[in-house]
């Protein structure tokens, strides 16, 4: 028999596959002035029935955002019953859908608005029920309009252990996306 060794995923120090990783030319952005402005705002930008950061709904993930540093974004979830998969433990879905909502930030602090073209996500480690999962989320390179981002989900503290990393391509896209639907 052959001893166990460690997975491929869990030697991988990012989520970002060739997708995800931008490519040479792909340049850093400083935050979007009006962007940075608008984060404090986030509620009134966004409305507030949002599943991911909906401060108001009920069996939403509810996620704060509790700072920035120029586009790099940080926000905080606490996994609740309704969000399980397996007993006592968040469902992976759950956990991608807080990764979406903290990447999305960083990408919106570039400037203009942004939806995700892609979302890749590593699990490390479950996260239980009653736990706070500490995210932050960065972007690596805007290129016409994409923006990459990458992030990862802590327990235990902002500086524990990562349950979850995720690497996203968001594509920018004028209002009316928002509107034409309707
Ligand atoms: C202001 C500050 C406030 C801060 C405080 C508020 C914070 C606020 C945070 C919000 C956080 C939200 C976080 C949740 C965000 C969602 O959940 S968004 C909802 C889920 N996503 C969607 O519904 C998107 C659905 N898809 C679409 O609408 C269209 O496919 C898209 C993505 C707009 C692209 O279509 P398109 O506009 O026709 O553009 P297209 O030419 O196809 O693609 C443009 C480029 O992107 C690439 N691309 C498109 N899709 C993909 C893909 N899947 N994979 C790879 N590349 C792709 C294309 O290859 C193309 O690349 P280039 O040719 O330019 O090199």
């Amino acid at each position: 028999m052959t001893a166990p060794t460690e997975s491929r995923s869990a030697k991988r120090t990012s989520a970002a596959s060739e997708i995800t990783t931008p490519p040479p030319g792909a340049t850093v952005p400083a935050v979007d002035p009006a962007a940075g402005q608008e984060y404090e705002l986030s509620d009134e930008v966004l409305g507030n029935e949002c599943f991911g950061c909906g401060p108001h709904v009920e069996h939403g993930l509810q996620m704060k955002r509790i700072g920035r540093d120029g586009t790099t974004a940080y926000g905080e979830i606490v996994v609740k019953r309704e969000h399980q998969g397996a007993p006592g433990l968040a469902h992976g879905g759950i956990l991608a859908t807080a990764m979406d909502e903290i990447l999305g930030t960083s990408a919106w602090l570039t400037g203009g608005r942004y939806v995700t073209g892609r979302l890749e996500t590593d699990y490390l480690a479950p996260v239980p029920v009653g736990s706070t999962l500490y995210l932050k989320a960065w972007c690596n390179g805007v290129e016409g309009r994409k923006a990459y981002i990458e992030g990862e989900g802590r327990i235990g503290g902002p500086d524990g252990p990562v349950a979850v990393r995720a690497a996203a391509i968001f594509v920018r896209v004028p209002m009316e996306h928002f509107t034409k639907q309707r």
